[in-house]
């Protein structure tokens, strides 16, 4: 049995994709979340408009992951290590697959660390890459990476995870996997804000290829393959995240551009990761000039138009990583 703890709109399209593979518990622990989605056959709250497969079970108690072997984690990247450290018990000795795209504020940490700390003898994976929720309930073609530095481990959750729509490649590289899908969402919440601002789609274009450059240095300075920040979770996603108005992250930058409000309820993983990175990349004396006009847009410190011409002013200078 798989289990899915979080039941917002990713979890659920995980849950329900995954059917079609065996039995599948969708845990959430708002009991009345539950009952709402067992009377309305669907998840109105955060997947609203795909039904909800009669052979997936739901259910608010821990207790019935108990015989689950595999556990997606898909809950906000800022929450996964308070939900680990509360239900570590009822978690040791699983395969443990964060489901979540960030850089913890606090520690500086991604999804896989945070696993191997909080619940030590888990097997701790990955699964990330370029594909919308919705796109993934409604069974469209996708494909994402499956990180695991098992690489026999791997191999059994690609095999377990993969459907026929959702074609997963693996990786050894779990930190390369887990920094493309939490620095491309910085870069979307940049290209929003130009494109709100009215910049343009040649702009847009060149944040996402300057963003790629940084996330490459930053990959690659704390140990990642750069191979794998040009596959399916590095520029893929950058790709379809930066692109598109069904990207979160894409529409807070938007709404900044735009001199907007934003529904602070949402979850947009890459203004935390903005901040965790610019940390860290200070630590590390790695230059991350998007990275830190996005830090100032999110925290209030910067316009739009401040932050374009602080990128604009810099030297110029040869192109590379
Ligand atoms: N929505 C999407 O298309 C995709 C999302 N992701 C990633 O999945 C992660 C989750 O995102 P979504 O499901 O879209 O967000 P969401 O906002 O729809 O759902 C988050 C869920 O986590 C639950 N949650 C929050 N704190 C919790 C806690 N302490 N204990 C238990 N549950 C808790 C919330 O109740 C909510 O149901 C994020 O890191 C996101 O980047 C990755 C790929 C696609
Ligand atoms: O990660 C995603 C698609 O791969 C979803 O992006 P948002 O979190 O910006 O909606």
């Amino acid at each position: 049995m798989i289990g899915v703890m979080g039941a917002g709109a990713f979890g659920t399209a995980l849950a329900i994709s995954l059917t079609g593979n065996g039995p599948v518990t969708l845990w959430a622990r708002d009991r009345t979340h539950i009952d709402e989605m067992r009377i309305a056959g669907e998840n109105a709250r955060r997947l609203p408009g795909t039904a909800l497969p009669d052979t997936l079970r739901l259910s608010a108690d821990i207790d019935e992951l108990q015989h689950a072997t595999i556990v997606l984690l898909a809950v906000p990247m800022q929450k996964l290590r308070t939900v680990l450290t509360e239900y570590a018990p009822n978690l040791a000795g699983k395969t443990l697959v964060a489901c979540c795209k960030g850089v913890e504020l606090e520690t500086l940490q991604g999804p896989v660390q945070v696993i191997t700390e909080t619940v030590p003898d888990a097997v701790a994976a990955i699964l990330t890459g370029p594909g919308f929720a919705h796109d993934i309930a409604k069974g469209l073609p996708t494909a994402m990476t499956l990180a695991c530095a098992d690489a026999l481990a791997g191999g059994a959750l690609q095999d377990r995870l993969s459907t026929a729509n959702l074609r997963l490649y693996r990786t050894t590289d779990t930190i390369g996997s887990e920094l493309g899908g939490a620095l491309k969402n910085v870069m979307a919440i940049a290209c929003g804000a130009a494109m709100g601002a009215g910049l343009g789609e040649s702009a847009r274009a060149a944040l996402m290829t300057r963003g790629y450059a940084e996330m490459q240095r930053m990959a690659q300075a704390v140990g990642a393959r750069a191979e794998t920040l040009s596959g399916l979770s590095g520029f893929g996603d950058l790709t379809l995240t930066c692109t598109s108005e069904q990207s979160r992250n894409a529409r807070f930058g938007l709404s900044i551009g735009r001199g907007e409000d934003f529904d602070a309820s949402v979850t947009v993983e890459g203004a935390a990761t903005a901040q965790a990175v610019q940390a860290r990349a200070r630590a590390l004396q790695i230059d991350m000039p998007i990275t830190d006009a996005v830090c100032g847009l999110t925290n209030g410190q910067l316009r739009v138009d401040q932050a374009m011409n602080n990128l604009l002013s810099r030297p110029l200078k040869e192109e590379k990583c």
